[in-house]
């Protein structure tokens, strides 16, 4: 797969001076961000289940555990406990199943309980370790699990990885849907293309009839992707057989074939076809027309919301 260059100077950004350098050993040809507005939506799980798919395609797949405070990867995939091997400077990221090498703050860590305590400095410092001083070697896709939300190391993420194209996890909440526009807004603004939405956890199968129930009531996805002008791709049920399998550590063997199929195929089609990044005029114009005009602040109620550099 080639998606940008990955040597800090992407057309995206002119090689702006902010970007990180890609380390000499690493071969990273794809690098595509998976976030969510809000905690605890399945980012994670989206995460992992996107490499496993990947892998087990026959690609080489990296995840860079960017949620430095709440890092979930290494413990799903069967790496929880295992520490990063580092040689001087270099990382060497863990190897878990299908091959797919895996790169977390819980792996730097005495214990993985131990809390991350760190401010937002040093929290960007760990993602320029994580890219610049890790040796990822030949890497299809490189899959970043954000933290939630908009703050500091998802816009270091944006700013500072070449990344190709994110994915955001919703759940069929109205609160999860206004902030779905939120990270749509935040990849715009930093110049990311959007894949589309994935809604997780809409619907659970009744084990006795096989009945679909629709946990928190009506799938949001198609409206949600309409309104943002993005692209609706997969609809994931709750599964307990699923929760278990990340408690486990055995997401790699129990994730059901075909899981993510929408998103598996647009991640494998980014060589052809980029992502696009949102018009948000266009996107605040549609949420008007649902919602009604938002109240505008007068100028003294306004925020410089400008991105500050890395
Ligand atoms: N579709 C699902 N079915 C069953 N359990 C799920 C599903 N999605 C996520 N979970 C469970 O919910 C918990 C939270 O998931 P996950 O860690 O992926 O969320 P997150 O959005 O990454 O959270 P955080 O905001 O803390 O990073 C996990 O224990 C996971 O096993």
């Amino acid at each position: 797969m080639a998606c940008s260059k990955k040597d800090g100077s992407t057309d995206r950004d002119g090689g702006a001076p902010q970007r990180f350098e890609q380390h000499p050993l690493s071969e990273v040809a794809c690098v595509v961000g998976v976030v969510s507005g809000k905690g605890g939506v399945g980012k994670s799980l989206v995460s992992c289940s996107l490499a496993v798919e990947l892998a087990r395609r026959g690609l080489k797949v990296g995840i860079l555990d960017a949620d430095i405070t709440g890092p979930s990867v290494p413990r799903m995939l069967g790496l929880g406990g295992r520490h990063a091997t580092t040689i001087g400077d270099l990382f060497l990221p863990a190897v878990g199943p299908l091959g797919i090498k895996v790169m977390s703050a819980n792996m730097l860590l005495a214990h993985e309980n131990d809390p991350v305590l760190w401010r937002g400095p040093v929290l960007a410092g760990a993602i320029r370790q994580f890219w610049s001083q890790t040796s990822w070697g030949p890497i299809d896709v490189l899959v970043v699990d954000m933290p939630p939300g908009t703050g500091d190391v998802a816009l270091t993420v944006y700013q500072a990885l070449p990344v190709d194209g994110t994915v955001i996890v919703t759940t069929p909440q109205d609160l999860v849907s206004m902030i779905v526009g939120k990270a749509v807004k935040m990849a715009a603004k930093m110049g990311v293309g959007v894949l589309g939405l994935v809604e997780n956890m809409g619907y659970a199968t009744c084990p006795h009839c096989g009945e679909r129930i629709d946990v928190f009531g009506p799938s949001h996805l198609e409206r949600d992707s309409e309104l943002a002008g993005v692209a609706a791709l997969d609809r994931l049920p709750q599964d307990p057989a699923l929760a278990a399998a990340c408690d486990a550590g055995d997401l790699a063997r129990c994730l059901p074939a075909d899981f993510l199929p929408k998103t598996v195929a647009r991640v494998l089609a980014l060589g052809n076809e980029p992502a696009p990044v949102p018009d948000v005029a266009a996107m605040d114009a549609r949420y008007e027309a649902a919602y009604g005009a938002v109240p505008q602040p007068t100028a003294e109620e306004t925020v410089d919301m400008t991105p500050e550099e890395v």
